[in-house]
């Protein structure tokens, strides 16, 4: 690989002066030729640095790195997750009626098919009201998890909301215990049912709060368990926490958490919009998953979307990337893709054991437009640093009688894009303010303030409207994007033993703020920060 990256490299530095936009006047159909459509989707990468041989280098790495025997692997169940021992098979999730697929000596796929039909009777059950609670039918759910099996289904939730016809859907996180307290208080008992989603059964938050949630329940309720759904692996210790067998959703080692939403984590989202609608999500993820198995890697839109990020990331040396849905119901997807991309490619170790010797994957951050322009795109247009942006757009809303509001978001999208790349010239601020009728010194004070170097780059993903099938296709889009950056970059995106550390620290503070224990091999700051803690925030002595 070390060949490929230097070529890579070199070719960055002879370009590195050619701005954006002289791309479009050297090739009028660069516009069709750096875009690429799958699944319902149209990604446009042709605001970017990127043209036909820098992307010829980055096919080069790609081929380099193995991506295509590595997917196939990922789909025929290889343990591919080599830190975990572990296959990786999230995509049979979305593909339950497919041929069959042996891990380990056994069929999955009747496995997940049975699991999704059990699912499905339960969500029909609920929101038939044939399910109910102590004081009726239900008609609010609290899903209690973190991580993933908290950001897909409430982010999934969200984005959907066009489409729910079920309970209300709320989501407790945060070990915080204003977060349960806030969400239980507006809630009847007696009506809610209570999902207690964790892979492990055993996350200190979840479990936390979902024994508040079972306390606030028994206050009310002479059953508790009878309104308490658990979504694990584990169900030996969902059966110990007094959930019934029957209420339990399993599911299997090779489904990561960042990547669980197709399965029962998404059970939330199936009691909102109803099995037809869910199963129409797994199918947008399988359209996906079809194109991402077949297409060959220069048309792979997975592929291109990764090779753009690591010629931003890795390459030129962006240190983070913006995902600015102009789609307020996608406004959960930057913190849902911080943890899918975050946590699975931000390592600097590589499937080799060795340090990598180039960064790992980006920081991504983002809030929806308009919103954004407003807050961070300031930066974004004039700073020093140069943030690559990806914008999605929906050609269409769901509010037919507020279509003029979804001209101006898609206006203000389009132009935030252009703005990045064309900028404004010293030249044009000098007219600008000319026109205003300044003149002289003044004028020269002012027009630097109003220039736009341009030349950021920047990428559109555009679909008709936001279906539970285009979601599904846009999250398997950004699953795979993150999983051709991992092979490139030689790194195991399916563990996260970064998260590890903290935890165990937490768990021998816990004693000292209790009062239980004193010191440990902790350093003075956290001590002298416990015993203020413990002295109601006051300084000792
Ligand atoms: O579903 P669980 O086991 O409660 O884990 C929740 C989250 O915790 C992590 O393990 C680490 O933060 C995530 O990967 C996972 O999604």
């Amino acid at each position: 690989m070390a060949p490929l990256w230097r070529a890579l490299e070199q070719y960055r530095d002879r370009v590195a002066a050619r701005p954006i936009a002289a791309l479009f006047d050297a090739d009028p159909a660069r516009a069709e030729a750096f875009s690429v459509s799958a699944a319902g989707l149209m990604l446009d990468y042709s605001k970017t640095g990127v043209c036909a041989q820098g992307m010829a280098h980055l096919l080069a790495l790609a081929d380099g790195a193995g991506v295509e025997a590595r997917r196939d692997a990922m789909f025929r169940g290889a343990a591919i997750n080599e830190t975990e021992g572990r296959a990786v098979l999230h995509t049979a999730l979305r593909d339950p009626d497919g041929p069959p697929l042996v891990v380990d000596g056994v069929d999955v796929r009747p496995g997940i098919a049975g699991t999704l039909a059990r699912m499905e009777a339960m969500a029909a059950d609920v929101r038939a009201g044939r399910v109910r609670g102590a004081g009726g039918a239900i008609t609010d759910v609290v899903n209690i998890g973190i991580g993933g099996s908290d950001l897909g289904p409430a982010m999934a939730v969200q984005a959907l909301a066009p489409y729910h016809d079920g309970p209300r859907c709320h989501f407790v996180s945060n070990v915080d215990g204003a977060h349960v307290h806030d969400v239980l208080a507006g809630l009847d008992p007696a009506r809610t049912l209570v999902i207690v989603a964790s892979k492990t059964f055993t996350t200190l938050e979840t479990m936390t709060n979902a024994a508040t949630a079972r306390d606030w329940m028994a206050r009310a309720v002479a059953d508790p368990g009878a309104q308490f759904v658990a979504l694990s692996s584990a169900g030996d210790r969902a059966a110990a926490f007094g959930i019934p067998p029957d209420r339990v959703f399993g599911f299997e080692d090779w489904v990561g958490g960042r990547y669980s939403v197709w399965g029962p984590i998404g059970l939330s989202l199936m009691l909102a919009i109803g099995p037809e609608r869910f199963r129409d999500f797994l199918a947008g993820a399988a359209a996906m998953d079809a194109h991402f198995r077949s297409a060959p890697l220069a048309s792979s839109m997975p592929v291109l979307l990764a090779l753009v990020g690591v010629w931003h990331a890795q390459v030129c040396g962006h240190a983070t990337r913006a995902v600015i849905p102009y789609d307020q119901r996608l406004a959960r997807l930057p913190a849902y893709l911080q943890q899918l991309e975050m946590e699975s490619n931000g390592k600097r170790v590589g499937m080799d054991g060795r340090d990598l010797d180039r960064p790992s994957g980006p920081i991504v951050w983002g809030e929806p437009g308009t919103n954004g322009q407003h807050a961070f795109m300031q930066l974004i247009h004039q700073g020093t640093r140069v943030v690559p942006v990806e914008f999605l757009l929906a050609a269409r809303g769901h509010e037919a009688d507020l279509a003029h509001h979804h001209r101006l978001l898609v206006a203000n999208c389009l132009a935030q894009a252009e703005a990045l790349m064309r900028g404004r010239t010293l030249e044009a601020a000098r007219a600008g303010l000319s026109a205003a009728a300044l003149g002289g010194a003044e004028l020269e004070r002012q027009a630097r303030h109003r220039v736009f170097p341009g030349n950021r780059p920047s990428t559109v993903l555009l679909y008709s409207r936001l279906t539970p099938r285009m979601l599904g296709a846009v999250l398997a889009l950004y699953e795979h994007r993150v999983f051709v950056e991992g092979v490139i970059l030689g790194i195991n995106p399916f563990d996260q033993w970064g998260v590890e550390l903290g935890k165990e620290l937490a768990v021998s503070l816990t004693p000292l703020l209790e009062g239980t224990a004193e010191g440990g091999a902790h350093d003075a700051s956290t001590l002298r920060l416990v015993a203020m803690v413990r002295a109601d925030g006051v300084a000792p002595g």
